[in-house]
């Protein structure tokens, strides 16, 4: 049991470093099983639970994964098995981005079903609506996806009828093995669909209009490792600035890309915070009272879902009332109780929350109830009166590298407990890999 305490009331000042960005990595590790050739370096891996479960999935299919002071090393030369077992796939979502790179390499697949989440149902009608239309045959029972080909998948064309992240990427990259031209519209826009896309590219892909609403995949024969550095994280480098401008501080947030954080910075400036955009990262400065403002979540480049908590601690204490919609996740307001346990005055009324600005937050015992709401309640302890113990750390863990240490760099007063301890989680390396069966997976149609 492990729990982040903090005591409210410091200004926030200096210089906090960003890490490689989760939602860029775990697709890309999944990707790096396309490489029939040589070994993948990926350079600036955060050192997160996410990032070790999925490599755990790799080694469970027989890749060899190292994890060295945030570099990982693929050899997915050797393929053991292609199925992805219930106990890596449980703890994450991502782990399902395994399933285009193995069925377009090998022709079959069979993993685990990702169950839903506490965010919402998160169903992947999408993804298996893109591999069928690639000719795959789907079959689902006993908690299984079983999917398979005759042959390579072929090229289509794919209309998503949601902008999905991750059916864009699993989509992507099972195009890039199979016969011909697929094309992806309503495609996801996210900085990490364009990111991975650069890594497929590396790996002798031919991927074109990454970052746009249609995305062209022509298939190639096979594609070999390569050497890439994950993007920073936006998400990350979102929740620092919002931390800083809580606290009224003066917060440089180095590796932040502006371009990367439109609607942040937007949002931020019309609460009246300065943020100056610097060669090497962002300026958060906040030096009067914030104006509150109305936030309504959409895909990128709209405001990302996964900073609608740790905004809504931000207004807070902001002056004036505010709307915050959640349009992405049907169910992301978890944290709203968890706030009021603080005090905070917020109606929900369907997708809409209505934040009551101004509130004289108090510290409390509260339970992060996703990763997000972690970030969102340590933020609301960095301004609230009294101290603030912060329990489900394991949500936090998955996503914010050295969460407690950052934050304890800008000045805030944080650290974490675990059994009874005072500690901080070390994550550098990944458990010992277990004994696997070495025979390599042909294509079922080899
Ligand atoms: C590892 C990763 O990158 N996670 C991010 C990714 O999650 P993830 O890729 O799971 O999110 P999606 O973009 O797929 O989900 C967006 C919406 O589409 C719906 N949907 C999705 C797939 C599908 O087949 N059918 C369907 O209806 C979902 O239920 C949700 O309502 O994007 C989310 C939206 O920006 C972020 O919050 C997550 O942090
Ligand atoms: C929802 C998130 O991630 P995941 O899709 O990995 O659950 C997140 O990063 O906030």
């Amino acid at each position: 049991m492990s729990k982040f305490i903090v005591r409210g009331g410091n200004v926030l000042a200096g210089n906090v470093k960003v890490s490689g960005a989760k939602n860029s990595v775990l697709p890309i590790i999944a990707a790096s099983l396309l490489g029939e050739e040589g070994v993948s370096i990926i350079r600036d891996a955060p050192p997160l639970d996410d990032v070790m479960t999925i490599n755990k999935v790799l080694e469970s299919l027989g890749a060899t994964v190292t994890y060295d002071r945030e570099v990982i090393t693929v050899d997915a030369q050797t393929i053991a098995s292609c199925e992805a077992p219930y106990e890596w796939v449980r703890k994450m979502r991502a782990s399902f981005l395994v399933m285009g790179p193995l069925l377009t390499r090998t022709g079959y697949t069979r993993i685990s079903l990702p169950g839903g989440c506490a965010i919402g149902t998160r169903p992947i009608d999408q993804h298996l609506k893109g591999f069928e239309a690639m000719g795959a045959e789907i079959n689902l029972g006993q908690g299984f996806i079983e999917a398979r080909s005759q042959g390579r998948l072929r090229g289509a064309k794919i209309y998503l009828d949601v902008a999905s992240v991750g059916a864009t990427e699993n989509i992507m990259m099972a195009a890039t093995l199979a016969e011909g031209t697929t094309v992806i519209e309503n495609a996801a826009k996210e900085p990490e669909i364009v990111d991975l896309a650069n890594y497929l590219n590396g790996m002798g892909a031919i991927v074109r209009g990454a970052g746009t609403g249609v995305i062209r995949i022509e298939g190639v024969e096979k594609l070999h490792g390569v050497e890439h550095t994950v993007i920073p994280d936006r998400i990350e480098a979102g929740t620092f600035m919002i931390a800083a401008a809580a606290t009224g501080g003066n917060v440089f947030v180095e590796g932040a890309i502006a371009d990367h954080l439109g609607p942040i910075i937007s949002k931020l400036e019309e609460m009246g915070v300065r943020v100056e955009i610097q060669e090497n990262g962002v300026r958060v400065m906040a030096d009067k009272p914030l104006k509150a403002v109305d936030v309504k979540t959409l895909p990128y480049p709209g405001f990302p879902t996964d900073m609608q908590s740790q905004m809504m601690a931000l207004l807070l204490v902001s002056e004036g009332t505010s709307v915050v919609t959640e349009t992405v996740f049907e169910n992301r307001f978890m944290h709203v109780d968890q706030f009021r346990l603080m005090n905070a005055e917020i109606k929900v009324e369907g997708r809409s929350a209505i934040v009551t600005g101004g509130a004289k937050l108090s510290g409390a015992k509260v339970c992060a109830t996703d990763l997000r709401a972690g970030a969102a309640l340590i933020i609301a302890g960095l301004v609230a009166d009294g101290t603030t113990e912060v329990t489900g750390t394991h949500h936090i863990d998955r996503g914010y590298v050295h969460l407690a240490e950052k934050l304890s760099g800008l000045g805030a007063d944080i650290w974490r407990i675990t059994e009874g301890k005072e500690a901080v989680a070390e994550k550098t390396t990944v458990p010992a890999q277990e004994e696997l069966p070495l025979f390599k997976v042909q294509p079922t149609w080899a």
